[in-house]
């Protein structure tokens, strides 16, 4: 066991329910690997504490090898200390009812601390991967309050809907889910969210062709994976849990493994201005990773629909950003 690697993750809202079906699996080495001890800090506010440490009674009760130690805490000095990798899911979820814009200023005043406290007390490699809604604009918040840690190392979670937007195309062509690839979500995590069928694949071919039912595509598809969030508030009476954990063990992943050769994964990441984009933004792009660091996707081609539907999450994303300068500026 001599070589084993370790790391040192912090978990935001660790005693939530996104959490409580992450943690296990962080513990159990499936997401950074068998050959990888995990010391977990998880990072509560003061009224959540006592059910943390259920928690971490239950943590330590599965009696995991890979699991060093915990640390856990409501001061983000503590919680920060040294950490390579930041999962920053606390916050509140939306109600029925709402948009996930709706808590920008609920959620907004979480991430400019944290993104302070990131930049002073984390491991110089640190990255941060932002699930708390609405996940582009809070790492933004992050991103800009982080002075000193590269903008590169900030990324929001779109990979829930890359994965439903996936199985959707899936069912429709009655293939199984592997066969689908190159699924990209342009811009925000939100009901603007640009899932492109235009690019996607399935078996190898367009999936257009696959499908061969262009207003399927346009219409019931996008609808469906844009408003997949809101339809399982109405059935579950709260929001995606474990779906969200498993998309997040999917991107956390995606973000330190090779990409499959000519496939992508989606994550929003700090457009350098790609695809006409403005700079700055969280912004939902096709990526690769070579195993270090991730790159857009460039050179892919969009018809007039899929402009129009990337300039509308374009304008939503920079209303956002507007909304909160007060915390960025
Ligand atoms: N990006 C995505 O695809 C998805 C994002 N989400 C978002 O993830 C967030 C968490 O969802 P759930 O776990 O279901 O909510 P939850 O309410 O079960 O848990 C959130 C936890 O965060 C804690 N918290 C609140 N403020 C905090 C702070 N400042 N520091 C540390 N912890 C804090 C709360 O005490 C609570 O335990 C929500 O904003 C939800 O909308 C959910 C699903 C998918
Ligand atoms: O819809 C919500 O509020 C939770 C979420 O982000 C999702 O399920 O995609």
């Amino acid at each position: 066991m001599g070589d084993m690697k370790k790391v040192k993750v912090a978990v935001t809202g660790a005693a939530g329910q996104i959490a409580y079906s992450l943690l296990f699996r962080i513990a159990s080495g499936e997401l950074f690997g068998l050959d990888t001890k995990v010391t977990l800090n998880l990072i509560e506010i003061e009224p959540a504490m006592k059910a943390l440490e259920g928690v971490a009674m239950e943590l330590d009760d599965c009696a995991f090898p890979l699991l060093e130690s915990m640390e856990l805490s409501s001061d983000l000095k503590t919680g920060f200390d040294g950490i390579n990798w930041a999962l920053l899911i606390g916050s509140v979820p939306r109600k029925a009812g709402m948009e996930r814009r709706d808590l920008l200023s609920v959620n907004g005043g979480i991430f400019k601390p944290q993104g302070e406290a990131i930049a002073r007390y984390a491991a110089s490699d640190v990255r941060v991967f932002v699930v708390g809604n609405p996940c582009n604009t809070n790492a933004l918040i992050a991103r800009k309050n982080a002075d000193g840690v590269p903008e590169d190392r900030f990324f929001a979670m779109t990979r829930l809907d890359q994965n439903r937007a996936m199985t959707q195309l899936a069912k429709k062509s009655g293939v199984a889910v592997d066969n689908v690839s190159n699924m990209a979500i342009w811009g925000n995590h939100s009901s603007t969210q640009f899932p492109d069928f235009e690019n996607a694949r399935i078996g190898g071919e367009p999936a257009e062709k696959v499908i061969g039912d262009r207003a399927w595509l346009e219409g019931e598809f996008i609808s469906t994976v844009q408003k997949r969030g809101a339809a399982i508030i109405d059935a579950r009476g709260s929001s995606s849990a474990a779906s969200a954990a498993n998309a997040i063990v999917d991107s956390v992943r995606s973000i330190f493994t090779p990409t499959k050769d000519g496939d992508w994964v989606s994550l929003a990441v700090c457009s350098k201005g790609e695809y006409g984009v403005p700079e700055g933004l969280q912004f939902g792009f096709p990526v690769v990773s070579d195993g270090n660091s991730v790159r857009v996707v460039e050179g892919l081609s969009h018809d007039d629909f899929a402009r129009q539907a990337i300039a509308k999450t374009t304008e939503e994303l920079t209303g956002e950003r507007s909304e909160v300068v007060e915390l960025i500026s």
